[in-house]
């Protein structure tokens, strides 16, 4: 019989084990290293058995906050409540082996003297040896790598040392899952698969997940909710598809995806560009604006005539094959710098096309100016 991964997946094998998810709550959270401020007043509550992101770019304060999580740091202000019960604050601290919490680094941080069976029980010594070696043996199925138990972590790939990490965090069936960047060391192609199998891996055992990224689609990918970060602080905390097409400011909207930019002014409700009137709601009345498009929001058509095209009138500069989609660099009439397109489909333009440009209202974001 073909094990898991000769079938080519692992994750979701039925073999689920009681693991009851908590609920946390950060109050106030603050947390200064000498005069760096690495969080600064966060306020989150993340439900039982969800799977939330904690997004931001390097030195906005991920780490920071899975860490005040895990009880590997103390924040300087706020308290933490897991269940509702008081895990830390200036009176109280639990520490985290009383806490229920599984953690994966991104270097998985496996001992390399020890085999995987040893690796994964690692973490079960409040259980007799034969217990021990049974729920690790279980976690190991977990992740489709049973047969892996005697083998030592070098003589396993990137992506099984993820799996065996995994196991590991998942064995004591923690009610807290921690993950900080847990997909980084793994090459492009492996990355996918294994996060959607590290996924149905969290919700088999339905503990509540903390992941860190720095990485937009994994967030996008992988949670029921994310929160961004940005200089210790919650910029936006909601659904993929709320931060994605309803993003707080300019810059949240840059961490989602490549922008053309162009400037504006409101004009009679519209925003007025030089390549064009978008329609929007939110603004004053000469207020400054910048109209944002997104690479895949552009609709190119070929010129109909001489005298007309369909859209803002552009001229294809170069054409750059990506596989499955196209990316163009577009000159547009009434701007000195170019757009960008990534077109799929087959639709092919050539260099020194003259074509028409128009931009889907779901894929154009307008900010005010200072935003
Ligand atoms: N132990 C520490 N001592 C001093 N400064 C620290 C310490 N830990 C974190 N910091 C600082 O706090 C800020 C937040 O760090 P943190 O590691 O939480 O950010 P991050 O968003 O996880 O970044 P990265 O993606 O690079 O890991 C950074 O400016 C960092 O330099």
């Amino acid at each position: 019989m073909k094990n898991a991964i000769e079938n080519g997946h692992w994750g979701s094998r039925g073999t689920a084990g009681a693991t009851i998810a908590a609920g946390l709550t950060f109050e106030n959270i603050g947390m200064t290293f000498g005069d760096k401020v690495a969080l600064d007043g966060v306020d989150l509550y993340i439900e039982p058995g969800e799977v939330v992101s904690l997004l931001g770019q390097s030195g906005s304060g991920k780490t920071t906050l899975l860490r005040i999580a895990a009880g590997i740091e103390r924040p300087t202000q706020g308290r933490l409540l897991i269940n509702d019960i008081v895990a830390s604050d200036t009176h109280t601290f639990t520490p985290p082996e009383k806490r229920s919490v599984g953690l994966m680094f991104q270097d998985y941080a496996l001992f390399p003297h020890l085999s995987i069976l040893q690796n994964v029980m690692f973490g079960l010594n409040d259980l007799s040896k034969q217990d021990a070696e049974c729920e690790a043996k279980v976690a190991l199925q977990r992740v489709g790598l049973e047969d892996y138990v005697e083998k030592f972590p070098h003589m396993l790939s990137g992506g099984q040392q993820q799996r065996v990490a995994l196991a590991r965090a998942i064995a004591p069936r923690p009610s807290v899952l921690l993950m900080d960047e847990p997909f980084s060391g793994l090459d492009n192609r492996l990355r996918d698969r294994v996060r959607d199998e590290t996924l149905a891996v969290i919700r088999e055992i339905g503990a509540t997940c903390i992941i860190v990224t720095h990485d937009p689609e994994e967030a996008l990918r992988m949670s029921d909710r994310i929160v961004l970060l940005r200089d210790g602080q919650i910029v936006q905390n909601g659904g993929p598809d709320d931060l994605y097409y309803n993003p707080v400011d300019y810059w949240a909207a840059r961490f989602f995806s490549e922008l053309n930019e162009v400037d504006g002014v409101i004009q009679g409700g519209k925003a007025q560009t030089p390549i064009g009137t978008f329609t929007t709601e939110q603004f004053d009345e000469e207020q400054d604006v910048r109209v944002c498009v997104r690479h895949h929001g552009l609709k190119m058509h070929h010129e109909i005539s001489e005298d007309y095209v369909a859209g803002h009138p552009g001229r294809i500069l170069r054409r750059m094959f990506l596989g499955e989609v196209e990316l163009y660099e577009i000159a547009l009439k009434g701007i000195d710098y170019p757009f960008f397109a990534r077109i799929g489909g087959g639709k092919i333009f050539a260099h020194g096309d003259n074509i028409g440009v128009s931009f889907r209202k779901k894929h154009t974001l307008i900010f005010a100016k200072d935003g």
